[in-house]
C-alpha cells in the first residue's frame, strides 16, 4: 500500500489556498500576504493555516470569535474556488497510474478538510486511484500524528511495515515513521520553509516519476 499526501506532493494546491487567505485577510480589514508568505503556513490543516495568517498580522489567536469567524470566511472563499490556479506536479498522473498498473493499493492521507478532497480528485480525474481518502477532520487526529495512515492500514488488511508514506512535509515522515511505514519524500513542496532531509525520510525523490514500487 501507498499512502499519498496530497498538497505539496500531489497537487500544487499553493495559489488557490493563498488566493483564500488573502480574500479573508482582506474581509477581515486585513492586508493580502501572497503565495511565498502562505506556503511557508501549509501543512496542519485549514484551522491552523488561518491562525498563522492572522498571526503574521500580529493578531493573537486566542481571540476564538475572530478566528472561528476567519476560519468559516477561508472556507468559503476556498470552496467557491478550490481548483482553477492549483496544478498536478509533473510525474504524479504518472505515477498513479503505474502504481494502478502494478496492482498496489494507494489510498490518500491529507490533512485538508475531507469536503475539498472530492472535488479536487474529480478536477483531476484522479478519483480512481484511491481506495481510501482522509481528511484532517476524517478521524479525532491528523498526521504528525500516525491515526489515519493506521486507519488506513487495518481498513485494506495491509501490515504497517508493508506500506510506504509519500509526503513533502515533516508531518508526513512523522506520521509515517510513528505509524511503522517505510518513509519517501519529495522536496519540492511546503515544508515549512525547512529542507524535508531534515526530517531524515526513508527515500527522497525528485520527482514523483522516479518511484520505483520495491516489492
Ligand atoms: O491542508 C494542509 O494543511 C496540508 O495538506 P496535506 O496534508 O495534503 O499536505
Ligand atoms: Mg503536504
Amino acid at each position: 500500500m501507498v499512502a499519498f499526501d496530497l498538497d505539496g506532493t500531489l497537487i500544487d494546491s499553493v495559489p488557490d489556498l493563498a488566493n483564500a487567505i488573502d480574500r479573508m485577510l482582506v474581509d477581515e480589514g486585513l492586508s493580502a500576504l501572497g503565495e511565498d508568505r502562505v506556503r511557508d503556513f501549509v501543512g496542519n490543516g485549514a484551522r491552523v493555516l488561518v491562525e498563522r495568517a492572522l498571526e503574521a498580522h500580529g493578531l493573537a489567536t486566542d481571540d476564538l470569535t475572530r478566528v472561528e469567524r476567519a476560519h468559516q470566511c477561508f472556507l468559503a472563499h476556498y470552496a467557491a474556488d478550490p481548483s482553477s490556479r492549483t496544478r498536478l506536479y509533473p510525474g504524479a498522473r504518472d505515477c498513479l497510474e503505474g502504481l494502478h498498473q502494478a496492482g498496489v493499493v494507494v489510498v490518500l492521507i491529507t490533512n485538508k478538510p475531507e469536503t475539498f478532497i472530492e472535488p479536487l480528485l474529480s478536477h483531476f480525474s484522479l478519483a480512481e486511484h484511491f481506495a481510501l481518502a482522509l481528511g484532517g477532520d476524517s478521524l479525532p487526529t491528523r498526521k504528525p500524528d500516525p491515526a489515519p495512515l493506521l486507519f488506513a492500514a487495518e481498513r485494506l488488511g495491509v501490515a504497517p511495515r508493508e506500506a510506504l508514506m509519500v509526503g513533502d512535509s515533516r508531518h508526513d515522515i512523522a506520521a509515517g515513521r510513528a505509524a511503522g511505514f517505510r518513509t519517501l519524500a519529495v522536496p519540492y513542496g511546503y515544508n515549512h520553509g525547512e529542507p524535508i532531509a531534515r526530517s531524515h525520510p526513508d527515500h527522497i525523490v525528485e520527482s514523483l516519476a522516479e518511484l520505483v514500487v520495491a516489492g
